[in-house]
């Protein structure tokens, strides 16, 4: 993403644009996949997912003022860069938004999930969302067990989800503390 203050919900592409691999994402922890968002009560390939993943919880949110209770407070909340203590797991069944992920450098990346597409942050990433001109998106909320959707503001670098995420994510291979010399 650039730096620019502009309004939150237009693109912000660098200048030239840069995109990045789903591989990169998968580096961060943040799984996604296209799904069929027309057939999401018999669709197999979500089922598997579910299954395979432990979500057991499913619910909806739409987010646009006309159906969600405390909008302009809600929209601001999410848009403050935060993180939780489980993956957040969303799959977007009608609408687009933009779910912005901290890279390696701590730069922002931009990821834009249309209809069809499923994303799955990691516990402990530092994150944010906002919808984009379109102004509405109707996801499906995912969770292994009773949901806990507690956002914790940057920054909660102390929490335990923190630390194992830098730990699993961010820390390179080989780096960290050097080995003793002998005398
Ligand atoms: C599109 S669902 C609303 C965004 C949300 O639930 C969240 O936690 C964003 O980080
Ligand atoms: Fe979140």
């Amino acid at each position: 993403m650039d730096d620019s203050d502009e309004d939150q919900r237009l693109p912000h592409h660098r200048e030239p644009k840069e995109y990045v691999s789903l591989d990169k994402l998968s580096e961060l922890g943040v799984l996604s996949w296209r799904l069929d968002a027309d057939n999401y009560e018999n669709d197999e390939e979500l089922k598997k997912i579910r299954e395979e993943r432990g979500y057991s919880y499913m619910d909806f949110c739409e987010v646009c003022p006309e159906k969600l209770p405390n909008y302009e407070e809600k929209i601001k909340n999410f848009f403050e860069e935060h993180l939780h203590t489980d993956e957040e797991i969303r799959y977007c069944v009608a609408g687009s938004g933009y779910f912005d992920v901290r890279d390696h450098d701590d730069k922002w990346i931009r990821v834009w999930v249309k209809k069809g597409g499923m994303i799955v942050l990691p516990a402990g990433i530092y994150h944010r969302f906002t919808l984009d001109t379109d102004n509405y998106i109707k996801a499906m909320r995912l969770f292994v067990g009773d949901p806990i959707w507690t956002p914790y503001n940057r920054p909660h670098d102390h929490l335990p989800a923190r630390k194992e995420y830098i730990e699993n994510f961010l820390q390179e291979e080989g780096g960290g503390q050097a080995v003793d010399a002998a005398a």
